[in-house]
């Protein structure tokens, strides 16, 4: 059985129907979305395998998540530290990136020698609005992304990939392939391309805007944020 998925047009259609019907705002989403993303982590990659966090953000609401869950991640007893070249200028996110410096997470401009001297990386870089080829400053960080041979986590896509079709036929992200995907509120098309641990996180859906937008979800357990599920997208 195919997984149902949700296309990056209806994912933004849902986005806004949670702030406008659901009533959330933007914080409490991302809120939620980062605290998937950092329990995901510490399943698949607990203190003991090493603390040392890397997390690649990039300018939108994907690289908020990464905020979101490296805050979550230092109270777990990791040791993050941010890359985030484009930072955005709104107050959300002056406050994500002060939250992180009163913990003295470190933010470095180095993503190549970061990547040399951490044990997990976290790709919050490109989520659903992605679209067109990797623009600068992140083509170097997706080729490292690529050749590196430390454990990637992607936030609800592998950035670089087109939200639809998968990774690119060619050029940095041809070759990508993170060991583990966190899809927010339900799978995007391109998990069919994907071949690591697959997370299903975002646990903030409505009955309504369940049946609206015809979404299979698996059944979170207890007070669990995320749910590991297979390629036909049942629950491992
Ligand atoms: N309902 C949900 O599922 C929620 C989703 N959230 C997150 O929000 C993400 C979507 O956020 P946004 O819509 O802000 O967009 P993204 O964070 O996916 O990316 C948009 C940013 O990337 C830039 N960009 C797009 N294509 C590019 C290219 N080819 N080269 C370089 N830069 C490029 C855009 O200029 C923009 O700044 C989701 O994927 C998810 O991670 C959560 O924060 C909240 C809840
Ligand atoms: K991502």
């Amino acid at each position: 059985m195919a997984m149902k998925t949700l296309s990056a047009k209806n994912a933004a259609a849902l986005d806004k129907d949670l702030m406008s019907i659901g009533a959330f705002s933007i914080d409490q989403l991302m809120e939620l979305a980062g605290l998937s993303v950092s329990q995901a982590v510490y399943r698949i990659h607990p203190p003991s395998r090493g603390r040392r966090i890397l997390v690649a953000c990039g300018p939108g609401n994907n690289g908020g998540d990464g905020l979101v869950a490296a805050r979550h991640l230092w109270h777990y007893g990791y040791k993050p530290m941010i890359y985030y070249p484009k930072q955005a200028k709104n107050d959300l996110y002056q406050r994500l990136s002060t939250q992180l410096k009163n913990l003295n997470i470190p933010f470095t401009d180095d993503f190549p020698t970061a990547l040399e001297e951490t044990d997990h990386v976290i790709d919050a870089i490109f989520g659903f609005s992605f679209s067109g080829e990797v623009r600068e400053p992140f083509p170097a960080v997706i080729r490292a992304l690529e050749e590196t041979r430390i454990p990637v986590t992607s936030v609800d896509a592998p950035s670089s990939w087109n939200i639809e079709e998968g990774p690119p036929k060619e050029g940095p992200g041809a070759k990508f392939n993170p060991e583990v995907l966190v899809s927010l509120t339900a799978p995007k098309p391109l998990v069919k391309y994907f071949k690591g641990r697959h997370f299903i996180g975002g646990r903030f859906v409505s009955p309504d805007i369940r049946k609206k937008y015809d979404l299979w979800l698996p059944e979170y357990e207890g007070i669990d944020q995320v749910v590991e599920v297979g390629s036909n997208g049942q629950k491992l």
